[in-house]
């Protein structure tokens, strides 16, 4: 048997502008994990998941032996992650073989509670990285990032993959993202080794960030987001004027996450500057287009945090889910925490997911 487990994530900065190819990010992976083990089988292949309801998956090898079909699936990431990697094993002339995969989540809570810590993301990664070990594939980190991320936006077009990134490579990290739209064309028709080495893969960019100097992470879950449709309001300014104010937010996006990149390490009272900044950035993003990122909830972990001299942000898409905080070491975890409990956010324990042994990303100077 094979066991592998992929980490969840968290956005720090970033996000939203990250969509945008060679507009930075910064993540951490977090210390809970969903966990793929593989057991060899015979003539048919299964997934089981608590995800897919009463029965597995069931796919198998077509006739070629070159694609695999499935049964009765939904549009799924870990479909998705085994035709790809199939693909690539019969490109290499290997024989196609069966196998079972069983999920297992710790990334939402016991009680089907989801977090928003990046599930379609582990899930991914972790079927790559299983996948890679059974057939011997030697693939490298950079190569299992590239392949998730490809399997990913087969699924959902629009994704920046800075989930994949820091699942894959644990860690604090800044992200740049590819053109996604441009590989997806590609990726039907090429080899899936030539597509893991074309040019469009230059503008996307993985850094390790150094350990967070003199602050710590607290992260409050603020409830599963509203529908999206609660949360959109009309704008009135013209396309000219959005078209103009969005442009302004990237730059200023961009401005602020590489000004956060290169505090992270060194400059805790600028960090904590920065990560106000991007909060506001989102905030004025959210009001151009119409939508509510900054729910009650989280402008009241923001604002919370900020009065008592640390700094707070919604991660992620916003619109609920999870704020986090960071803190100097002055400012006490009970002196939130207690105001959070009193406003239903709840306080996740999450830390950071170390990266294991070598690690292959270029570091921040
Ligand atoms: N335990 C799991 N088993 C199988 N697929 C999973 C599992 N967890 C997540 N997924 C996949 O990821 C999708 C959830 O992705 P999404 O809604 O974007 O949430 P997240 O923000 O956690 O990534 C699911 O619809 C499913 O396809
Ligand atoms: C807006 C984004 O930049 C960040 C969304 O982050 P979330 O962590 O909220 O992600 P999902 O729950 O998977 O939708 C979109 C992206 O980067 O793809």
């Amino acid at each position: 048997m094979i066991e592998v487990s992929a980490p969840g994530k968290l956005y720090i900065a970033g996000e939203y502008a990250v969509v945008e190819p060679g507009h930075p990010a910064i993540l951490a992976a977090v210390d809970r994990y969903l966990t793929v083990a593989l057991t060899a089988s015979d003539g048919v292949g299964h997934v089981h998941s608590s995800r897919y309801g009463h029965g597995p998956v069931t796919w198998f090898h077509d006739d070629d032996g070159d694609s695999i079909v499935v049964e009765h699936s939904p549009l799924d990431y870990v479909t998705a992650a085994i035709a790809l990697l199939e693909r690539l094993r019969s490109e290499r002339g290997l024989r196609p073989l069966y196998y079972d995969l069983h999920i297992d989540t710790g990334l939402d809570d016991a009680s089907g509670r989801k977090f928003g810590l990046g599930s379609s993301a582990a899930v991914t990664v972790a079927v790559i990285d299983a996948l890679n070990r059974f057939y011997e594939l030697g693939l490298s980190p950079m190569e299992r990032f590239r392949l998730a991320l490809v399997a990913t936006i087969h699924v959902a077009p629009k994704a920046s993959g800075g989930d994949v990134a820091a699942s894959t490579f644990g860690g604090w990290i800044a992200y740049t993202a590819p053109d996604r739209a441009a590989l997806r064309a590609l990726s039907d028709d090429l080899p899936v080794a030539d597509l893991l080495a074309r040019p469009e893969w230059d503008v996307c960019t993985v850094r390790r960030l150094p350990e967070l100097a003199g602050l710590r992470m607290l992260v409050g879950w603020t409830g599963s987001p509203a529908s999206t449709e609660r949360l959109v309001h009309r704008v009135s300014l013209s396309q000219e004027r959005q078209d103009r104010a969005y442009a302004r937010f990237l730059a200023e996006s961009d401005a602020a996450v590489e000004e956060l990149v290169h505090a992270w390490g060194r400059d805790p009272d600028r960090v904590l500057a920065l990560l106000r900044r991007c909060r506001r950035l989102l905030d004025g993003l959210g009001r151009l287009r119409g939508t509510t990122i900054e729910t009650e909830q989280l402008a009241f972990l923001c604002d919370e945090a900020e009065a008592l001299g640390a700094a707070g942000k919604p991660s992620g898409a916003g619109g609920g889910d999870c704020g986090i905080v960071l803190a100097p070491a002055r400012v006490g975890d009970e002196a939130l925490a207690g105001q959070w409990r009193r406003n239903s956010i709840l306080p996740l324990d999450l830390h950071l997911h170390a990266p294991r042994g070598a690690d292959p990303l270029a570091a921040v100077r």
